[in-house]
């Protein structure tokens, strides 16, 4: 039987092999027109097995945005299986950008396909939403700590019209008077706090997903947190094209930094097929100097 390695191991040692850049896989219309590709299920394959071959051995993790490919149907997800294969292959961190959301029971079938060893759809991570409470995601973090895999639970997100639901405040449960902002990023911490002490893993095999947008402090996270939490890994979009600048990672997170994945599509694709490799590699550099 294969041996599992906890989530949190395998990601503190891509930060350490390649630093905390990942990669986003997003095709955009205009993307595959800049590309000189077409918008079909073929176009999203070509773009994203390029976008791989690209990462690999150069960053670390890569986030295939699934929605590019649900765009395309039946096709357009066996073009996304490909592209998972390539980078799994490719011993590429793979998140997989899938915002699934539901009652437990569903959200766990939601999660079986993608946090399931040897499945076509088989990623290291995903993403989901605690829209129906943090508990609803129950069953998908026990899969995920069973398999070696991730996930991403949406705490704080980059876009400005989020802050009216994320900063409002419970008037209910353990964590009245937090934002919702806030109660998810210690229900998550709170989650991983027990197994940690007994994995000896440096990560949780739950993470957040908190922005680089966002003004911490004025959505109910403490970011001058003590002591600071490397321990909790920190899905960050909002860099480049959203206007969050890497250089500020540090002032941004505070004592959340430590597990910051600096996540940014747009500003990395918009380089074409010919720029994509050095790009890359600039903003792998870019990724290490904030976060040291
Ligand atoms: O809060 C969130 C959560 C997810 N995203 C996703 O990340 C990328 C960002 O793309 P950029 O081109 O770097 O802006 C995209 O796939 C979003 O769906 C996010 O932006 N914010």
């Amino acid at each position: 039987m294969t041996e599992v390695v906890p989530f949190g191991e395998r990601l503190a040692a891509v930060f350490a092999a390649y630093g905390r850049l990942c990669v986003g896989i997003d095709p955009h219309a205009g993307l595959l027109d800049r590309w000189g590709l077409p918008d079909s299920a073929e176009g999203v394959r070509e773009f994203g097995l390029r976008v791989v071959e690209a990462a690999a051995d150069r960053a670390g993790i890569v986030k295939p945005q699934v929605a590019f490919f649900e765009r395309h149907g039946a096709a357009g997800y066996l073009a996304l299986e490909r592209v998972l294969q390539e980078a799994r292959d490719a011993d590429l961190l793979v998140i997989g950008d899938v915002k699934r959301g539901d009652i437990g029971s569903t959200m766990a079938a939601y999660a079986e396909p993608w946090l399931t060893p040897g499945s076509t759809l088989e990623v290291d991570a995903i993403t989901a939403s605690p829209y129906l409470g943090l508990g609803s995601l129950e069953d998908t973090m026990r899969l995920a700590e069973t398999n070696g895999k991730g996930v991403f639970v949406l705490a704080a997100t980059s876009n400005p019209e989020a802050t009216a639901i994320q900063r409002s405040v419970l008037q209910q449960s353990s964590r009245a008077g937090s934002s919702i902002a806030g109660a998810i990023v210690s229900g998550v911490a709170a989650w991983n706090a027990g197994r940690l002490e007994v994995s000896n893993s440096p990560m949780g095999t739950a993470g957040v997903v908190v922005g680089a947008t966002v003004d911490l402090a004025a959505s109910g996270i403490d970011r001058d947190v003590d002591p600071p939490r490397p321990g909790l890994a920190v899905l960050a979009p909002g860099f480049g094209a959203q206007g969050a600048e890497v250089k500020d990672l540090r002032t941004i997170f505070g004592g959340y930094s430590g597990g910051v994945i600096v996540s940014e599509s747009r500003s990395i694709l918009g380089a074409g097929p010919d720029g994509i490799a050095e790009t890359i590699v600039r903003h792998v550099d870019e990724a290490v100097t904030a976060g040291a």
